[in-house]
């Protein structure tokens, strides 16, 4: 496919294997965003489409996708507890039956927040505010996560486990995990496979740990 963005764009033929994770580099500017706001539906592709298990979902909304994203900034809303904050990836209404309400205290608890659903995001620290946001994907239960670097201003301990946490969540549901990184060691550490941005194409998946020890110039100028 095409994805245009007034004078830029990016050519992307790829193929992603279910369960896969998969890491997402480039330089600065190169159209990992774009790659993955186009997979999302935030982004048009301008010619071609996207398939996921055998569906065409280019010609759907964003919401309609069968994806959860984890953004910079966690999207969460500052005047609701973190518990309706979970909640809202289920019901938008924020009327939930007894069961529902029994979802959104597991999937807290899958990322170690019980006993937190009263706290607003002022009142948690920002890895724990990560984690709300990552209650909300493990209750939405998606088969497609993307990551546009959502742990970037958490400390590089934090963000490992972060991205480990993740990463066990999405072997658990059997989710594919599309993750745009700086980091090249997030890479190694996380995703078998990863994707290259550079010079207006996204070409992959390939072995991290091959196209790491042996990479291609685009990606030699950027490792510096
Ligand atoms: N809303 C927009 N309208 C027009 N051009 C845009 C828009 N958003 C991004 N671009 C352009 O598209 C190109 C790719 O941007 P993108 O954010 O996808 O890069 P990136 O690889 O994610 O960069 P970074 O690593 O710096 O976040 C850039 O040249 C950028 O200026």
């Amino acid at each position: 496919m095409t994805i245009t963005q007034d004078d830029f764009a990016l050519r992307a033929d790829l193929a992603v294997e279910p369960c896969a994770r998969v890491a997402v580099i480039g330089p600065s500017g190169a159209g990992k965003s774009t790659l993955l706001g186009a997979v999302a539906g935030f982004v048009p592709a301008t010619q071609g489409r996207i398939i996921w298990a055998g569906k065409t979902i280019s010609d759907q909304g964003p919401a309609a996708r069968p994806i959860s994203v984890l953004f910079q900034d966690n999207n969460l809303f500052p005047h609701l507890s973190a518990f309706d904050n979970v909640a809202l990836g289920l019901r938008p209404s924020l009327r939930l039956s007894v069961a529902e309400r029994a979802q959104v205290t597991a999937a807290l608890a899958r990322v170690g927040l019980e006993g937190f659903g009263a706290r607003r995001p002022a009142q948690l620290s920002g890895g724990q505010q990560s984690r709300v946001a990552l209650a909300r994907v493990v209750l939405q239960g998606k088969p497609l996560v993307l990551l546009d670097e959502p742990f970037s201003a958490l400390g590089p301990a934090l963000k490992v486990e972060m991205l480990q946490l993740v990463a066990d969540i999405c072997a658990e549901t059997g989710a594919t995990l599309l993750m745009v990184t700086h980091d090249i060691s997030d890479a190694r550490a996380v995703a078998e496979q990863t994707i290259l941005v550079a010079d207006g194409m996204a070409e992959g998946p390939f072995d991290t740990a091959h196209l790491l020890d042996n990479p291609p110039a685009a990606l030699r100028a950027y490792l510096g």
